[in-house]
């Protein structure tokens, strides 16, 4: 079932990202730059970025760089299982605390809407569906901002973690973009 099928995608695509991790620090940089390209104007911007956990590619540069720049930033704090995402002000001087779930989260902070997600994943494909951690916090997150608001996330992953076809379930959000070290995913590909 879809289920398997997604547990399935998620090993091979872990395992394609520690490797990449690993062999990171080439990487990081040219990536931060085609993140920062995508993002465009900062100002006045609200964004999300996260703090990465387990081998994920870390925006934190983007972060601090967005924030110099007059964006204000926030990160995702799990407030349920089965909820929406909530998302907390975040600034290069936030005191960090341990998370329950391996990210860490500012230790105090304003409650945010963004318009702008930087979005983490463990693998994603060439029409810019993801693949999470199994949570479905982003799906619902996206579908709740995305009603409300025009919204933008923006997948950001090392260029290993593609895969040919993430498995796909209805309540899967596509992504709006998706960032690596080799810049955007295949601008104007068609999504049929
Ligand atoms: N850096 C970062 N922060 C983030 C996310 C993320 O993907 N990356 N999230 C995006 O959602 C949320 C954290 N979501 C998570 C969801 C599940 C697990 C996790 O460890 N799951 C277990 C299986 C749990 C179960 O099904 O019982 C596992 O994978 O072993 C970790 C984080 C919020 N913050
Ligand atoms: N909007 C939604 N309403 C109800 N259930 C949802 C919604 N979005 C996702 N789900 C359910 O959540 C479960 C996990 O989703 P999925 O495997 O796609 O998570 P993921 O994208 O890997 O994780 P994440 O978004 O947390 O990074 C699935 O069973 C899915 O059906």
């Amino acid at each position: 079932m879809i289920q398997d099928r997604k547990a399935t995608a998620r090993a091979q695509a872990f395992a394609a990202r520690k490797q990449a991790h690993a062999e990171a620090s080439a990487i990081v940089p040219s990536a931060i730059s085609h993140l920062l390209a995508s993002i465009g104007q900062p100002e006045g911007r609200i964004i999300a970025g996260y703090m990465a956990m387990r081998t994920e590619l870390s925006p934190l540069p983007a972060m601090v760089a967005l924030h110099a720049a007059g964006a204000r930033l926030c990160v995702p704090i799990i407030e349920a299982k089965g909820q929406p995402l909530a998302f907390q002000e975040w600034t290069p001087e936030s005191e960090m605390i341990p998370g329950p779930f391996g990210a860490s989260v500012p230790a105090r902070g304003a409650w945010l809407t963004p318009d702008t997600l930087i979005v983490p994943l463990v693998a994603f494909d060439a029409r810019l569906n993801r693949l999470g951690y199994g949570g479905g916090f982003y799906d619902r997150t996206l579908e709740r901002l995305r009603a409300a608001a025009p919204t933008r996330a923006i997948g950001f992953a090392y260029a290993a973690q593609e895969l040919p076809e993430v498995p796909q379930e209805p309540t899967d959000q596509p992504l709006d973009a998706l960032i690596t070290e080799n810049g955007p995913l295949a601008a104007g590909a068609p999504r049929a």
